[in-house]
């Protein structure tokens, strides 16, 4: 036992071609190996590939926060290609809107992309479930997740998963501690637990 609290996670590929079987899809791996590499807790996961269809979307959100996830995160559908409609989805399920999340994710992915702002992507909190939109290029996973390090490791751009574990704090999920080398938590020094 590790003494830290297991976490559910919901990892979901929106894709119209990864789903239908054009291509492999990378989002799934790619999202559920950061997540394992980022934290200490024990991790299950509830991994869905599904196309780009809204109602579809919604219901696997919904369908996943029902279960237990204390987070989910989809990755694709979030430009403004006319099938791209994860954001649509996710805010109809909505019961907070959590701006700070698409609002940093696109400053990180300008530093990697100009098209960051082509990305709609946003979070919000569905009853005690963080619900956080990623765009659907593979390497983006990391590097929202992440953000920006020197080749000495230093942090030049805060990823935003630095936020998450205090967001699950206060919606009372379970207590995440992430391993500081991939990515620093930030958490006021009042809502700090002692290592187990
Ligand atoms: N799930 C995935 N697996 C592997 N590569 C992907 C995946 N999703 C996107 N990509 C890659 O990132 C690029 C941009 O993603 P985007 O979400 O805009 O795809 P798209 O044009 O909407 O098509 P689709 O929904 O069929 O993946 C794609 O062209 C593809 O090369
Ligand atoms: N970090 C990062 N953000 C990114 C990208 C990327 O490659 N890396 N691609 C951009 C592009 S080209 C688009 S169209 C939008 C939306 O992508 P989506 O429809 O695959 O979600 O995300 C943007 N954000």
């Amino acid at each position: 036992m590790s003494g830290f609290d297991p976490v559910k996670i919901g990892i979901v590929s929106v894709s119209d071609r990864a789903s239908s079987g054009v291509y492999e899809d990378k989002g799934l791996p790619a999202l559920q190996d950061w997540l394992a590499r980022a934290l200490q807790n024990p991790l299950s996961f509830e991994a869905r590939l599904i196309p780009d269809e809204q109602a579809v979307i919604s219901a696997t959100l919904v369908e996943l926060v029902d279960a237990g996830c204390s987070l989910v995160l989809t990755t694709g559908g979030t430009g403004p290609a006319l099938r791209d409609v994860t954001p649509e989805a996710t805010l109809a399920v909505a019961h907070k809107e959590m701006p700070g999340f698409g609002e940093q994710m696109r400053q990180i992915s300008l530093r990697f992309v100009p098209t960051a702002i082509l990305s709609r992507q946003c979070a919000v909190i569905r009853d005690r479930s963080l619900i956080i939109n990623l765009p659907g290029q593979p390497k983006s996973i990391q590097e929202t997740l992440e953000g920006l390090k020197s080749d000495q490791g230093d942090v030049l751009v805060a990823g935003i998963f630095a936020a998450v574990p205090y967001c699950i704090d206060l919606i009372g999920g379970p207590y995440m501690e992430t391993h500081p080398a991939v990515c620093k938590a930030f958490r006021p020094k009042s809502a700090l637990r002692p290592p187990p």
